[in-house]
């Protein structure tokens, strides 16, 4: 049974139409006119308990508007949301004690207190024995390694010891369902990967369902096996990254190495020739042709190596963000 499920999700937001000038503003004043701007179209989706999912999308794609319904921050304007069995937007204690949201731009401890106040806050909120806090901090602060830093105020933490602390303060009530935006914003690569390590231990020892957006595409690639694709407000993907790969991206590259040089005329006839650069050549050839192609390259040109190379998968990603080219 899904854990987080969307049913023709859509949102508008009403945005008042102001002309330039005093006129406009005084017409503004007495006679409000709005627009609506569709930030999320219609979209389904639904995801099982445990899973890792990455929510991909140009900037203003939706991806904050989506996870601002899930949470229940936001109504929806139309469509169903059901997440670890509630509604979301009724905001139901035992909904906030099964969620957590992390916001990369945003944060929830206290700048002049040392973390540890603020996480005595969320235990307070959250109920949480004295017991259970000590020992899910104490296991929270050894798996992000952050001895020692919850008892400095926060302004002295670094940015990525800052992350790691908002982290555990949004995960000290151990929800079952993380949504996640943009976690590692602005950690340098070091910060980065021990986030990432963190996240996949999470994961693994709470069997907790995580819904990720990022623009570090590593993020994606390390921690997520299925991807949604959001553009303009529409959902045109929901599959596998391998998937994504394959139906964005349907040609190979084959680096070949040839015993002399051939003309670039001769070359052509074995697929779309990229580039020539002495005895070395570079095709692109569609996925279905490739077995023939490089069969035939090896039967009738001298080749000295041969290897075949799918584009790299961040480059992938930033076509459709870009393009938003759907099926
Ligand atoms: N409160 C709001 N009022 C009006 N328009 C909004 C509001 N919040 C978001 N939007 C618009 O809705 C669209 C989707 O925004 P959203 O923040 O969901 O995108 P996003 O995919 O999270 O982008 P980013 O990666 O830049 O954070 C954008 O066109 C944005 O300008």
């Amino acid at each position: 049974m899904p854990v987080i499920l969307a049913e023709n999700l859509s949102k508008m937001y009403p945005v008042a139409v102001k002309e330039p000038g005093l006129k406009g503003t005084a017409v503004h004043f007495f006679k409000r006119t709005y627009r609506q701007i569709k930030a999320v179209q219609n979209i389904s989706f639904s995801i099982e308990p445990g899973e890792v999912v990455g929510f991909l999308g140009a900037n203003g794609a939706g991806k904050t508007t989506t996870l601002k319904m899930l949470t229940g921050l936001i109504h929806p304007s139309a469509g169903r949301i059901n997440v670890a069995g509630h509604v979301p937007f009724q905001r139901k204690f035992a909904f906030l004690q099964k969620i957590t949201l992390v916001m990369g731009q945003k944060q929830q401890l206290i700048w002049d207190l040392p973390a540890l106040d603020s996480l005595r806050i969320n235990a307070a909120v959250y109920g949480i024995s004295d017991r259970d806090f000590h020992q899910r901090v104490g296991e929270l602060t050894e798996m992000l390694s952050l001895h020692d830093k919850l008892n400095q105020p926060v302004r002295k933490l670094s940015l990525g010891e800052r992350m790691k602390a908002e982290l555990l303060a949004a995960l000290v009530h151990q929800p079952h369902v993380l949504f996640l935006d943009e976690p590692t914003l602005g950690l340098d690569v070091n910060a980065q990967v021990s986030v990432r390590e963190f996240l996949r231990e999470y994961n693994q020892r709470y069997q907790a369902t995580v819904l990720l957006t990022s623009h570090y595409m590593a993020d994606i690639t390390a921690l997520c096996q299925r991807v949604l694709v959001i553009h303009e407000g529409q959902l045109i993907y929901d599959g596998s990254l391998d998937g994504l790969v394959d139906r964005f991206a349907p040609c190979r590259e084959v680096n070949v190495e040839l015993v002399r040089p051939q003309p670039a005329e001769t070359l052509s006839l074995y697929g779309d020739l990229e580039s020539v650069d002495g005895t070395i050549a570079k095709f692109l050839v569609p996925q279905e042709r490739l077995t023939r192609t490089v069969a035939k390259l090896l039967s009738e040109l001298e080749v000295v190596d041969l290897s075949v190379t799918e584009p790299p998968i961040e480059e992938v990603i930033g076509r459709v963000l870009r393009s938003g080219v759907a099926s």
